[in-house]
């Protein structure tokens, strides 16, 4: 499986609570691949936590620091990337995460509200109203996740070990379906013709 991925990275999307991080790390073991985590790794650019980011300078800056970090991290090969639930919303994000295989952890809303409630490390539930909240993200974000290259549909009964080897069945299907070339496709620049193939190697 790893020999069919060529080192390509893969980015795990999906809602807050659906396991990115959780399962992130049991993928990149079983790959023997490096494990990263945008959020740790913009808690750790900005030596302050997700919370404290979001109270103290807000959003928008949060997503500005999340690109910058996996602008970073996408010329890195053999990564598992799990990224924070609101990456997809930036769209230039996907020029990065299309550097690699996309997986969509889906999970059901209401498995989702039994995992995060009580959370206090997720500024966007941080209020009353967090279910509507919840499902209101989960509603506009629907579309976006949508464009990942494979969807692993999680159930209660599924561990994160469980859920792990459900994705890599998936990406294993992808990559036979759609082989990882071995070397980049020629492009062709301002009509100039592109070498031959045979002479790059
Ligand atoms: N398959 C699973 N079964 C049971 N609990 C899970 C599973 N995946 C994740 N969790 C739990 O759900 C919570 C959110 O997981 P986390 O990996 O932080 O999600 P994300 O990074 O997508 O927000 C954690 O408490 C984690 O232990
Ligand atoms: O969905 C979101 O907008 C967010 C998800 C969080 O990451 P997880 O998806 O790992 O919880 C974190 O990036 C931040 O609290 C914002
Ligand atoms: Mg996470």
């Amino acid at each position: 499986m790893s020999d069919l991925l060529k080192g390509t990275n893969l980015y795990l999307i999906g809602m807050m609570g659906t396991g990115k991080t959780t399962v992130g790390e049991i993928i990149a073991k079983k790959l023997g691949y490096r494990f990263v985590d945008t959020d740790a790794l913009v808690e750790q650019a900005t030596q302050q936590t997700i919370p404290d980011i979001f109270a103290k300078e807000g959003e928008a800056a949060f997503r500005q620091i999340e690109t910058q970090v996996l602008s970073q991290v996408a010329p890195y090969t053999r990564l598992v990337v799990a990224t924070g639930g609101g990456i997809v919303t930036q769209p230039q994000n996907w020029s990065y995460l299309h550097h690699g295989i996309v997986v969509w952890l889906d999970v059901p809303l209401a498995l989702l509200q039994t995992r995060l409630k009580g959370d206090s490390q997720r500024p966007l539930l941080q209020k009353d109203n967090w279910i509507d909240q919840l499902q209101s993200l989960s509603q506009q974000r629907q579309p976006l996740y949508a464009q990942a290259d494979v969807r692993v549909a999680i159930t209660a009964q599924q561990s994160p070990k469980t859920v792990a080897s459900a994705a890599l069945v998936a990406v294993h299907q992808l990559i036979l379906e759609n082989p990882v070339p071995t070397t980049p496709p020629a492009i062709k620049i301002h009509g100039i013709e592109p070498p031959n193939a045979a002479d790059q190697n």
